[in-house]
């Protein structure tokens, strides 16, 4: 390995490297009844729940956000979904197989981290949706402009939002400027915006058209914004000094309505923005 390469997981992920998602695999493969499991999304995501009863891997969206997840997937029945952060794969085997019930043809997960991508790629391996579930190793960024200018993906439908913090809104952005949020279309689902909370984004799909023009006067965007956003947030996964691969412009002229989705005794949230209207 190029010594250039940082390992994964870096110094500030919240994985802290003790092993515990290699665990989870040695767990669920380790099930004496493993043949009934193969081919059951229901009894993998099941297996993950019992193994977070001693050991919490503090990562996964959980059943309750997963719910208002799975209610938006059944509404808009897109034929392809992504999602940003995959970690060891709950989301993607919960979503996928959301997204196949409802008639649709492809999951994408984009994850940075190629440890937990190995371990979330044999556990969507055992549910059946090794098909169906594309998982992309790399920084979102950089994989949303190949999955786009490749034509592999020529609109965003359903994004889930649920990885490095501070890119949620310059992602969004890089969309918008690749035309691929279409009004009437596309529906954005962000996690964690109340806790541990990610106020640049909920301030960006919450503008209006007139303030958005106002802020892009400043010029494109070349920094993350962490305003708000924990520290330890900030120098999670890709680092306090890193920066967007991309020079963000968005698009202002993008009109959302965005509502904030909150599950009963839950702290967090998840935000769901679609995109009504382009205003000319
Ligand atoms: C909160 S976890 C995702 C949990 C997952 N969605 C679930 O509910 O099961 C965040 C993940 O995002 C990944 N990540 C962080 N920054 C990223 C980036 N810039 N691009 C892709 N993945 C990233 C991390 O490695 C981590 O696995």
């Amino acid at each position: 390995m190029a010594d250039h390469v940082a390992p994964h997981p870096r110094p500030g992920d919240r994985s802290r490297d003790d092993g515990k998602e290699l665990r989870l695999l040695h767990f669920i493969y380790g099930q004496p009844d493993l043949d009934e499991i193969r081919g059951n999304p229901q009894r993998v995501l099941d297996l993950i729940h019992k193994f977070e009863e001693t050991t919490r891997l503090s990562m996964n969206v959980g059943a309750g956000k997963g719910k208002v997840m799975t209610d938006l997937i059944a509404q808009v029945k897109p034929q392809t979904m992504i999602e940003l952060g995959g970690y060891v794969g709950y989301s993607a085997i919960l979503f996928g197989d959301a997204v196949r019930r409802a008639g649709g043809k492809r999951y994408f997960s984009l994850e940075l981290n190629p440890e937990f991508a190995a371990i979330a790629n044999m556990l969507i391996e055992l549910a059946g949706l090794r098909d169906f579930v594309r998982i992309i190793i790399g920084r979102s960024d950089r994989s949303l402009h190949k999955l786009f200018t490749s034509g592999e993906v020529t609109q965003i439908e359903l994004m889930f939002l649920d990885h490095y913090k501070p890119a949620y809104t310059t992602d969004l952005m890089l969309c918008e400027q690749l035309g691929k949020i279409i009004p009437g279309v596309s529906v954005l689902a962000a996690d964690n915006v109340l806790r541990p909370g990610n106020p640049p984004y909920l301030e960006y799909v919450r503008s209006t058209v007139e303030q958005k023009r106002e802020a892009a006067k400043k010029g494109p965007v070349t920094s993350y914004n962490k305003e708000g956003i924990p520290q330890r947030l900030v120098e999670s996964f890709l680092g306090d000094e890193d920066r967007p691969s991309f020079e963000m412009l968005g698009n202002p002229n993008l009109v959302y309505e965005s509502t904030l989705h909150q599950p009963e005794g839950l702290q967090d949230a998840i935000e769901v923005t679609r995109c009504v209207r382009i205003r000319e």
